[in-house]
């Protein structure tokens, strides 16, 4: 994070971001190895307290991937994913309903009500939040794994209103009521393009989109829908349906879309919150943003 040597000039200068973005929510998902670590969890917990504190609302969406693999390890299960998407069998939805809507997401929110936040607890299985159908088979079944038809943000906007922060775990659910593991980056996207919002925040353990992810001086610290393309090749695991889910935000006309480290103290803070970020910044096309 650049500081500014007079302690007042960096206060004009973030005054400045929170005139912008007070009173319009931003979708912030947190990604499984950050919520694993109970440091991190409350490093970015106390961030986005200070966001809130600057009356931004704040939707959470939560994965834990890490701890649905180690729970599966525990109960004998095999973990398969395919692109980054895991192979959900009938035992592995049961675990992931008892690791993500239970153990991860409780702790998750002892973590931001320490940290001073409202949040409530939910998943994309309530009031319609998320519905979705089965994904098809293909090349690949990936058994009880939802594909998103729609969102009604509508409980999500009640909970806003009324000053709390909503914390969705990744399920939808089909019109028949059969709840699908559901990936949270897409999930995340979905929800931000819905409740239509400027800003979507993905927050990982490395430090943002990486040309080489071996090397972690190697950020792009911007790009668009062109350059994406460009570093296809570069994108694998975890890092392609995150990708997927940040084209369908921008394509679904949310602003920006954030990748950035739960890692280091200040990350997020000096995203939002000064003119050079921490992260990378995705947008639409490169030639619309602002110097
Ligand atoms: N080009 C890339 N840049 C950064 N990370 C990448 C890239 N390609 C693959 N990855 C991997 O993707 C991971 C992030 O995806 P994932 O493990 O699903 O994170 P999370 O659970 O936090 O959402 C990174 O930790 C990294 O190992
Ligand atoms: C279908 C699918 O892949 N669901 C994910 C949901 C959790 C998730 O997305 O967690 P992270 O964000 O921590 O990776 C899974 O079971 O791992």
């Amino acid at each position: 994070m650049v500081r500014s040597a007079n302690p007042f000039d960096a206060l004009h200068n973030a005054a400045k971001y929170v005139r912008k973005f007070r009173g319009r929510p931003f979708v912030v998902k947190l990604g499984g190895e950050i919520l694993e670590d109970p440091a991190l969890r409350k490093a970015v917990c106390t961030q986005l307290a200070l966001l809130w504190s600057f009356s931004i609302p704040i939707v959470i969406v939560h994965g834990g991937g890490a701890g649905l693999d180690a729970l599966c390890g525990e109960l004998g299960l095999e973990t398969t994913k395919v692109a980054g998407r895991r192979v959900t069998s009938a035992p592995v939805l049961d675990a992931a309903k008892m690791a993500f809507k239970g153990r991860i997401q409780m702790d998750l929110l002892a973590s931001l009500e320490v940290a001073g936040l409202p949040a409530v607890g939910l998943s994309g299985q309530d009031a319609g939040l998320v519905r979705s159908h089965k994904r098809p088979v293909a090349e690949v079944d990936y058994g009880l794994v939802g594909d998103v038809e729609a969102v009604d943000p509508a409980v999500l906007r009640h909970l806003l209103d009324g000053g709390y922060v909503p914390v969705v775990a990744p399920f939808s659910a089909t019109a028949e009521g059969q709840v699908l593991n559901t990936n949270a980056d897409t999930i995340a996207a979905e929800i931000a393009s819905a409740l239509g919002v400027e800003k979507l925040f993905f927050i990982l353990k490395v430090p943002g989109l990486l040309r080489d992810v071996a090397e972690p001086t190697s950020l792009v610290p911007l790009a668009d829908l062109e350059t994406l393309k460009e570093l296809e090749g570069a994108i694998k695991d975890g890092m392609k349906p995150k990708i997927t889910a940040a084209r369908r935000a921008l394509q679904g006309g949310v602003k920006s879309v954030h990748l950035v480290s739960g890692s280091r103290p200040d990350a997020i803070l000096a995203e939002v919150f000064t003119n050079e970020g921490s992260g990378t910044m995705l947008v639409a096309d490169r030639n619309e943003v602002a110097p």
